[in-house]
């Protein structure tokens, strides 16, 4: 339609503004539960009620469709992943994954760490499963119905297990391109082992993107996921948001938003 697609900073700075930078997206955007945001971990309180989770599937191998959606570079996960625990009130079933990053390893992620912010974040997006809510009657359109598990990842040592999946971003350069990877991949090949997602933060928030709704269930874990330099850089200098291929996907981090009233807890 006329109006101006969404799209980040720097992809608005390069355009001359043809499209919408973040503070101006729409529909719920400019709410007051957003995300992401900064995490004071000393403001954070212990829920003795966030348990550690169950992880269904994460060990299933799957040739995963990786896509270059113009916003991020996004893997579409196969049916039978959920999660339980983890002070959810019901099963969640994992839908998608993709990633935020920059070129500046200190300005990738979206949320923060007492100001802190790393070279990436990853979001392993999930939905709540109809009719396995332990609260009353579900609610339809409640404030949980997303969970996003959140990883933030690091420059530190060569992580094999993200490798498949780096040597296949220049076949997706150009937006709107999507590719079967050759190589079987399961969720556990990119994330730190289970042992180490008992510690976590929880705050209620809402997707990052437009619209932004406010239904979704945050957790950021406190382990983080280590890539090699060259690893991450890969994510921008392989990637476009433009079909001409002369911006650079990179910087596709919404601002921190303002936690008002809202409580974060951990675990
Ligand atoms: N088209 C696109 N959608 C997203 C997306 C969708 C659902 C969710 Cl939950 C998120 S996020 N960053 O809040 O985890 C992002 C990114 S780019
Ligand atoms: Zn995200």
């Amino acid at each position: 339609g006329a109006e101006l697609h969404w799209c980040y900073e720097i992809q608005a700075k390069v355009s001359n503004y043809s499209c919408l930078a973040p503070d101006q997206w729409q529909e719920d955007c400019q709410k007051g539960r957003q995300s992401p945001i900064n995490i004071v971990t000393a403001w954070t309180e212990v829920d003795k009620s966030l348990g550690c989770f169950s992880f269904s599937g994460y060990d299933a191998k799957h040739k995963w469709q990786v896509t270059n959606n113009g916003h991020t570079v996004m893997v579409a996960l196969p049916n039978g992943i959920t999660i339980s625990g983890g002070g959810l009130t019901a099963q969640y079933r994992a839908t998608q994954l993709h990633l935020h990053w920059s070129k500046e390893l200190d300005r990738g992620s979206e949320h923060s760490l007492d100001g802190e912010r790393f070279a990436m974040e990853m979001h392993i997006v999930h939905e709540k499963v109809p009719g396995t809510s332990k609260n009353k009657k579900d609610v339809r359109d409640s404030k949980d119905d997303i969970a996003v598990l959140a990883f933030l990842v690091e420059e530190g040592v060569k992580n094999d297990g993200f490798q498949p999946l780096v040597n296949v971003l220049s076949q997706i350069s150009q937006p709107h391109t999507e590719i079967e990877m050759t190589e079987n991949m399961s969720l556990w090949d990119l994330l730190p082992e289970e042992k180490k997602l008992d510690d976590y933060f929880r705050y209620q928030g809402s997707l990052t993107t437009p619209g932004c709704e406010e239904k979704v269930i945050w957790t950021v874990f406190e382990e983080h996921i280590e890539l090699e330099k060259n690893q991450i850089l890969a994510f921008s200098q392989r990637l476009y948001y433009d079909v001409q291929q002369k911006v650079n996907m990179t910087d596709n981090v919404r601002p921190v938003q303002r936690r008002g009233d809202r409580k974060v807890s951990r675990s």
